[in-house]
């Protein structure tokens, strides 16, 4: 294809994408194939040096939360009204409603006044964008600043101490982040937040769509009606329950016993919910999972996102109280990242992802090798490695079906 015709096509694609019957999958190939051609484009040199420069938008957009810019109900406001809202002083405010503007997080009238628009909208309090601008400012940001002096006053030792990392030196604790998070009500409920927002990358619990999820449980209620025990999944470090949720509504036609373990933190927000389903009830329960795992010889324990917070000893002793609860016909769901073996498979985005559980957890984002020593020093089998069809970003996530080793 001539240039000219590249060029127009990619114009065009524009208007496709904001037509409402353009298809997702279509959306996420094209943003696929525009990510491998801005690589193409640009050296990776001037894009770190681009990033470098780029750094003060965060900060920006982080102001403008701080001063509730995007929490505004006026339809069309200025520099003063941000200034009586947050006592901010008003010729920093003008800058700063400048600055978001020049972003295009905010639009300017003809009267030289602000308004939010669709961008801006993600920015509120609540929003997907707010919470991780939230979480990237004031807890990665400032980890990563700090990242290269913990390595020097560790002697640059990989971190594998869930007490003695990066996010400790920074945040000047000795507890893991875990622990921390219920001191800070900020962050915690950024995190809650984001977590339940990005489950599954685009909507809580989308393993169930490429796991056999149906076949799998009606197999396991099956074997509960014979044993007759109710058929029970127990969603282990689960937050709010989101994932448990959404596999309770797939699994609406078969009666199921969801119990959602965490913190007293999750615990309480809930406290005397019982949400029921149709058939099933979802059950909050208060659980430290280094501690024994109370309910025993459950169908199915689920473990989300929650390894690759925790190096091996910690991860290990998660997954040891499991398998002691565990039967013969127990499965353990494993829902998490699985890099490649092959260094050259390796994306930026898992980089991003495995150095983000460094810095924060001393822990590792673990390739199947990985999991599979894990998983055989914890005396459980991988049975089966489930993956993700669709891409998030460049990676794709995995459901590790494990059971007791024999
Ligand atoms: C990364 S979040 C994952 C939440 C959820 N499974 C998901 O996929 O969205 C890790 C969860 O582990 C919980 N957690 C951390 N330490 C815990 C502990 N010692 N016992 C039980 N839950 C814990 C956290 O409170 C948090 O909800």
């Amino acid at each position: 294809m001539l240039l000219p015709h590249l060029v127009a096509a990619i114009n065009e694609a524009k208007d496709i994408i904001n037509d409402p019957s353009t298809k997702k999958e279509d959306v996420a190939q094209l943003r696929q194939a525009c990510a491998s051609l801005g690589n193409a484009l640009e050296d990776p040199a001037d894009r770190l040096l681009n990033q470098a420069f780029q750094i003060q938008d965060l900060i920006i957009a982080r102001m403008g939360i701080q001063l509730g810019v995007f929490d505004q109900s006026q339809p069309i406001f200025g520099p003063c009204d941000v200034a009586d809202r947050s006592g901010c002083d008003p010729a920093l405010a003008s800058r700063i409603l400048r600055a978001l503007a020049s972003l295009s997080l905010l639009d300017i009238t003809q009267e030289g006044k602000y308004k939010l628009n669709k961008s801006s909208k993600s920015l509120i309090d609540g929003g997907m964008v707010h919470d991780c601008i939230i979480l990237t400012v004031d807890l990665a940001l400032k980890m990563s600043a700090n990242t290269l002096a913990f390595f020097e006053s560790n002697g640059y030792h990989n971190p594998t101490n869930a007490s003695r990392g990066a996010f400790q030196h920074t945040f000047e604790t000795s507890l893991p982040f875990f622990e921390w998070l219920p001191s800070q009500p900020r962050l915690q409920n950024a995190f809650n937040r984001f977590m339940e927002a990005t489950a599954g990358g685009v909507s809580p619990a989308q393993w169930v769509e490429w796991f056999p999820v149906v076949p799998k449980f009606q197999e396991l209620y099956e074997r509960s009606q014979k044993d007759k025990k109710s058929l029970t999944f127990v969603d282990v470090g689960g937050g709010h329950g989101h994932e448990a949720k959404a596999v309770m509504s797939r699994f609406s036609h078969l009666p199921c016993r969801f119990i959602v373990q965490d913190g007293p933190e999750y615990v309480k927000t809930h406290d005397a919910q019982l949400e029921s389903g149709e058939q099933g009830s979802l059950e909050r329960m208060e659980y430290n999972f280094f501690n024994k795992q109370p309910v025993e010889h459950a169908h199915v324990y689920f473990l989300g996102r929650v390894l690759h917070n925790w190096p091996e000893v910690q991860s290990r002793q998660i997954l040891q109280n499991i398998r002691q609860a565990m039967d013969q016909d127990s499965v353990l769901l494993i829902y998490d990242w699985v890099l490649s073996d092959n260094p050259t498979d390796m994306t930026p985005e898992q980089t991003r992802d495995d150095w983000a559980m460094m810095t924060l957890f001393s822990a590792p984002e673990r390739s199947e090798s990985g999991w599979q020593a894990l998983l055989d020093s914890a005396s459980l089998e991988l049975l089966n490695l489930w993956t993700s069809p669709e891409a998030n970003g460049s990676r794709r996530s995995s459901l590790l079906e494990v059971v007791v080793k024999t």
